[in-house]
């Protein structure tokens, strides 16, 4: 007996039975046929939607499950804990670039205080991930977990905010590094312009909107020759593309504040150093090479003057990021819509007496106990800027920052911190 299926999909045409005996009764078996032809082709299309579906939300989510590491209940619940407030009154904070230099030491800083906080970082390999491994482990150690991703990851963002309401956003991911944008500008373009708009649109969908602090730099000021610099002063020269893309997100920040009333505060940065920090920057890779008895480059001006920077220890850096958290005011929207102005906010945060790179590499020298071997060179057009030096008077006024740590203590730290970190107080002799 042939089953239903044979019946109507026979293998050959010609082994279809027609009874011409029976005119009704052929209409009526047409008809059925046809009708159940319909009716399996109806499935067979169902089926295939379906199945194009879930593979299309499978492929959406590819970021969760090709390439890395978020998503799942368990997932959500170490993003939950690691949000969780121990204070009264205090804030649950999504800092980004939380495996970076001052990601770090802010992202313990609140958690030390009794904040929650989730970091997220992409642990790019702009210097030795390694570090940011080791940065990790550390905030791990003290019960921050860093989520690994990109700002431009739309999702992952809106994830995040799904998971937890975060209070405020301490926004410390980029492409950092002046001479580095003429190796590779997109680099800036796609951190620092593109992940930050990302970072905007979430936030001013998120209900309730986060106020977020976020990391400017000295480096804004560009050719301006006020000294020193106030946050006041013109800031429409920028000497290089990062400059040049810091001060865009000054602008970019002011609109999303215009018009869905987040509550903003950029922070111009002015040399931040000290342990932990970062291995592209001059006194990290000077100490590195003059512990292995390579020669160093010192970059010299016009007129054969020294550059000099206001170089800023990590600690006060690290004040000054918790108090404008403190006072940033909140952001007024919801979703998407702004219900009245809210802060916007621009401050320095230096250390009011720069030093120049020569005495830099003094203060080195001695508490390395190795002398440099200086090779002076006139300063090539890398976007470098001759000189910076910070008013710092707006900050302390609004949350009394005020720097405390000269560099040469700032610099015995860091390098007492380096000979431990890269084993040298294990061996008989510096390298
Ligand atoms: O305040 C900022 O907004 C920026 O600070 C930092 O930039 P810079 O002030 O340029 O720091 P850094 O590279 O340490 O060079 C220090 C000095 O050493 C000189 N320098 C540098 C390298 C070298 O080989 N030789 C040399 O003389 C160099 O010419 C300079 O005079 C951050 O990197 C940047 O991300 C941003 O945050």
């Amino acid at each position: 007996m042939p089953s239903l299926e044979e019946e109507l999909f026979p293998s050959t045409p010609g082994k279809f039975k027609i009874d011409r005996g029976h005119g009704m009764s052929r209409q009526f078996h047409r008809c059925f046929a046809s009708t159940s032809t319909m009716f399996l082709w109806a499935l067979f299309l169902i089926a295939l939607t379906v199945s194009y579906l879930s593979f299309q939300s499978f492929v959406d989510s590819g970021g969760r499950y090709f390439s890395a590491s978020w998503g799942g209940i368990q997932w959500e619940k170490q993003v939950r804990n690691s949000a969780q407030i121990h204070r009264s009154g205090g804030m649950s904070v999504l800092v980004t670039g939380a495996a970076g230099f001052v990601g770090t030491h802010v992202s313990l800083a609140l958690k030390k205080r009794g904040d929650g906080v989730v970091g997220l970082d992409n642990f790019n390999n702009y210097y030795d991930p390694s570090l940011k491994r080791a940065r990790k482990s550390l905030l791990n150690s003290h019960g921050v977990l860093v989520v690994e991703g990109d700002l431009n990851d739309a999702k992952l963002l809106a994830k995040l905010f799904d998971v937890v309401a975060f209070t405020h956003v301490m926004h410390l991911a980029a492409q950092a590094g002046v001479r580095y944008a003429m190796e590779n500008p997109n680099s800036y373009v796609h951190s620092n312009i593109a992940g930050l708009v990302s970072l905007l649109e979430v936030c001013k969908s998120a209900n309730p909107q986060p106020a977020i602090v976020w990391a400017s730099s000295s480096s804004v000021y560009g050719l301006n020759d006020k000294v020193p610099f106030s946050e006041a002063d013109r800031t429409d020269q920028p000497a290089s593309l990062y400059a040049a893309t810091k001060k865009a997100g000054e602008e970019i920040t002011h609109s999303y504040n215009h018009i869905y009333g987040l509550s903003i505060t950029g922070l111009r940065f002015f040399t931040v150093y000290g342990p932990w920090g970062r291995p592209d920057m001059a006194y990290f890779s000077f100490t590195r090479n003059i512990l292995q008895g390579k020669p160093i480059t010192i970059y010299r001006g016009k007129n054969r003057a020294d550059l000099a920077r206001d170089f800023t220890y990590i600690d006060d850096i690290v004040k000054g990021c918790l108090g404008s958290l403190d006072t940033s005011g909140k952001s007024t929207g919801t979703g998407g819509k702004k219900k009245g102005n809210a802060p916007y906010r621009i401050f320095n945060l230096g250390n009011t007496s720069p030093v120049k790179v020569p005495e830099l590499v003094n203060i080195l020298e001695r508490h390395l106990k190795v002398k440099a071997k200086r090779n002076i060179v006139d300063m090539p057009g890398n976007g470098d800027v001759p000189f910076t030096h910070a008013n710092i008077s707006l900050a302390r006024r609004q949350f009394g920052y005020k720097p405390t740590t000269d560099l040469q203590t700032g610099l015995k730290k860091f390098v007492r911190w380096y000979l431990s970190y890269y084993g040298y107080n294990n061996r008989k002799s510096l390298q």
